[in-house]
């Protein structure tokens, strides 16, 4: 069997970690070819491959990135429609192909499943830091974006308390806030801000002021994601992603000067970017990543096309695409209860 893998979306950490254990069960334990096409669907259009074997994926998972590459370049011109997926179905066969896995988020899994409807067998590998893909408990990436997330709300406290300043930390999450709100569980936020749940600046600054009177300073978590309760709306950049998407950010920029002339404490706002998606994977998605990319090529063995390699409770199960997309999977409400109960 010769299997096409590739990367789409934004990179994760353990995406190496995923490739390397789906490599080394796939090609030597099940006797698979295995091709790796470079930057995502770039590759697939421009016949740029790299054979994945044993030596091609020698210590890779410990490595951040990945290293065959990943784009949001897209499978098709179009919708797709019949024509799209002809011409599609035609260039699998001129690369040999069997099978592809696809690492890969909502948007990939997404691609997932159109091909494996128009007949192309594929198995999905679930990453995404943001951790908003349906049906899986966790995905690789998201536990070292929460530890970078949280070592950084740990160094912003403490010049924060010094300065008795209002420190606003912007965390990534398009849709979900499950990286603001783990991190800023971790870190012991006094507030935390995300998409699902809009709050008004009254009541940001309500928090920040009663955290100010007992004495302490705020550490205010947001994800980029998050809009004002009423008329606010998302904070972007110019420019859109390789799907058209606008992209966010700025909005911890766009909170502080606020919160700080509503409640005269000085406050300051740190954008943490692609530091929280860049760097070596903690042990947790390393494991997690290898054992996702193992699950794939078993499924592979046994044909279990249409399918996505899932952590539910410790094991992986492969679920079928159609319970991972469609939907996000956003924090829900008890989880947010649950710390906004202690805000301020
Ligand atoms: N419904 C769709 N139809 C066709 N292509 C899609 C669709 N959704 C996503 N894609 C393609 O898959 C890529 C990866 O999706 P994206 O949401 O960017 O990342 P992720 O897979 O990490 O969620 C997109 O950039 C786009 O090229
Ligand atoms: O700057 P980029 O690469 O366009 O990515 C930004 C987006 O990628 C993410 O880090 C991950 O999103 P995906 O899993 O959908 O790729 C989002 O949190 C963020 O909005
Ligand atoms: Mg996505």
């Amino acid at each position: 069997m010769r299997i096409g893998v590739l990367c789409s979306g934004g990179d994760s950490p353990g995406m190496n970690a995923a490739i390397r254990g789906a490599t080394l069960r796939g090609v030597d334990v099940h006797g698979f070819e295995m091709v790796g096409f470079v930057d995502g669907w770039r590759g697939f259009h421009e016949g740029e491959t790299v054979e994945l074997d044993r030596p091609a994926v020698r210590g890779l998972s410990g490595q951040g990135g990945v290293f065959i590459g990943t784009s949001r370049v897209p499978p098709f011109d179009g919708g797709p429609g019949e024509a799209d997926l002809t011409d599609f179905r035609a260039r699998f066969a001129d690369y040999g192909l069997d099978a592809f896995m696809l690492i890969g988020g909502n948007g990939t899994q997404r691609v997932s499943s159109i091909l494996h409807d128009s007949g192309i067998p594929v198995v999905g590998l679930p990453k995404t830091i943001d951790n908003d893909l349906d049906g899986t408990d966790y995905t690789f990436g998201f536990d070292t974006a929460v530890s970078i997330a949280t070592e950084a709300i740990d160094r912003l406290r403490t010049t924060g308390d010094s300065h008795r300043r209002c420190m606003v930390l912007e965390v990534m999450g398009r849709d979900a806030g499950w990286i603001a709100l783990h991190a800023g569980m971790a870190g012991g936020a006094q507030a935390i801000l995300v998409p699902e749940f809009p709050e008004s600046i009254d009541q940001v600054c309500d928090w920040v002021t009663s955290v100010r009177d007992r004495g302490r300073s705020s550490l205010v978590v947001v994800a980029e994601g998050f809009a004002l309760a009423g008329n606010g709306s998302q904070v972007t950049r110019d420019g859109r992603d390789g799907f058209g998407r606008l992209r966010l950010g700025g909005v911890a920029e766009s909170l502080a000067p606020v919160i700080e002339e509503r409640t005269g404490i000085e406050t300051r706002a740190t954008v943490l970017g692609h530091v929280q998606r860049g760097g070596a994977p903690t042990a947790f998605d390393r494991v997690l990543a290898t054992r996702t990319g193992i699950a794939g090529a078993d499924a592979a063995l046994h044909e279990d096309w249409g399918t996505m390699a899932a952590l539910r409770g410790d094991r992986i199960e492969m679920i079928p695409f159609a319970d991972a997309v469609g939907r996000l999977k956003t924090v829900p409400d008890d989880r947010y209860a649950e710390v906004r109960l202690n805000f301020g």
